[in-house]
């Protein structure tokens, strides 16, 4: 089974507290991106283990730590008869961008291996088994704009139609690690409540919407507000740095162009529609 796992979007980010587990409570608006990777699901051969084939992005780390083997081999602990897998990853989304990228593939490959396989799991058990994964990746099983609070994996409903929007994204390629972001933070309350603020029309969202991991990183990496800058000159109608970085975003109305930008050429750059 071929699966394309998208990336997502922070609109707004406040981490408000610090929990005893050690990871921090926040309030956030998650949107999917359709920027993908592909992954592919198949039993393996006759007697051979389960395996994974990564090509496209280099993934630092052991492939048989990789989040998609992970998610399988979580599914195969509960499901006896699940067989050894072939997994085939082509990654594209950057990685270590604050784009969700390794949690979308490990929700995806939870997803596929259950339709594959005929487990019958509901997006509650299939978001259950994600929260083991890590934080974000919960959000990838339904897949749809939502207000994450807790660690990001406790989601209540928003109204907000954000479809048609002309998206830029800008990967500048550096990679900063979830940890050390949270590190930087020091927790507090926003200063406007993120569902009331984006209730607002778009244009307000520069003024009241904000993520506490840009306050934070600003220091250390001066090309951060740099790069939202050159969005805002080009005519977004609102940017930010998404999640923990380094990816940052700009939104244009439905049907709007941006205007042209240059960028270094290590840079990486997606422009689609939402
Ligand atoms: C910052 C956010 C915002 O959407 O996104 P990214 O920038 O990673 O995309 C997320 O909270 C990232 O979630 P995720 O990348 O799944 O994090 P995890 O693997 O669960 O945790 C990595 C590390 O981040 C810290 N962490 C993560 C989530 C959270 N609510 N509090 C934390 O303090 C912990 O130090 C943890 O060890
Ligand atoms: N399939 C995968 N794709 C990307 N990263 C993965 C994957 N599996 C494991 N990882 C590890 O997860 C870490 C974070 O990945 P990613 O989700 O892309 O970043 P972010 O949390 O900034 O959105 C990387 O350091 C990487 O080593």
């Amino acid at each position: 089974m071929l699966v394309f796992p998208n990336a997502k979007l922070n609109l707004g980010l406040y981490v408000t507290q610090r929990r005893p587990d050690g990871f921090h409570r926040l309030e956030s608006v998650f949107v999917p991106l359709p920027w993908t990777d592909a992954l592919e699901i198949l039993p393996a051969a006759p007697g051979q283990p389960t395996s994974i084939t990564l090509t496209g992005r280099p993934i630092p780390g052991d492939p048989a730590t990789n989040l998609c083997v992970r998610a399988y081999e979580l599914l195969q602990a509960d499901f006896p008869q699940l067989p050894p897998a072939q997994l085939y990853l082509h990654k594209v989304v950057p990685i270590g961008a604050g784009l969700g990228g390794g949690s979308a593939d490990a929700a995806f490959a939870l997803k596929a291996t259950n339709e594959l396989f005929n487990l019958a799991l509901m997006p509650e058990a299939l978001e259950s088994y994600a929260r083991r994964l890590g934080s974000d990746c919960a959000f990838f099983i339904r897949n749809q704009p939502v207000l994450a609070v807790e660690k990001g994996d406790i989601f209540e409903e928003i109204d907000l139609s954000l479809s048609g929007l002309t998206c830029v994204v800008v990967y500048p390629g550096l990679h900063i690690g979830t940890a050390e972001a949270y590190a930087r933070i020091v927790p507090q309350a926003p200063k406007f409540p993120l569902r009331e603020a984006l209730a607002q029309p778009m244009s307000t969202w520069r003024d009241t919407v904000s993520n506490d991991f840009e306050t934070a990183l600003a220091p250390t990496y001066p090309a951060l507000a740099d790069i939202k800058q050159r969005l805002y000159e080009a005519g977004a109608t609102y940017a930010s740095l998404s999640g923990s970085g380094s990816a940052v975003y700009g939104l244009w109305p439905a049907g709007a162009q941006p205007a042209p930008m240059a960028w270094p050429a290590e840079y990486t750059v997606w422009q689609g529609v939402l």
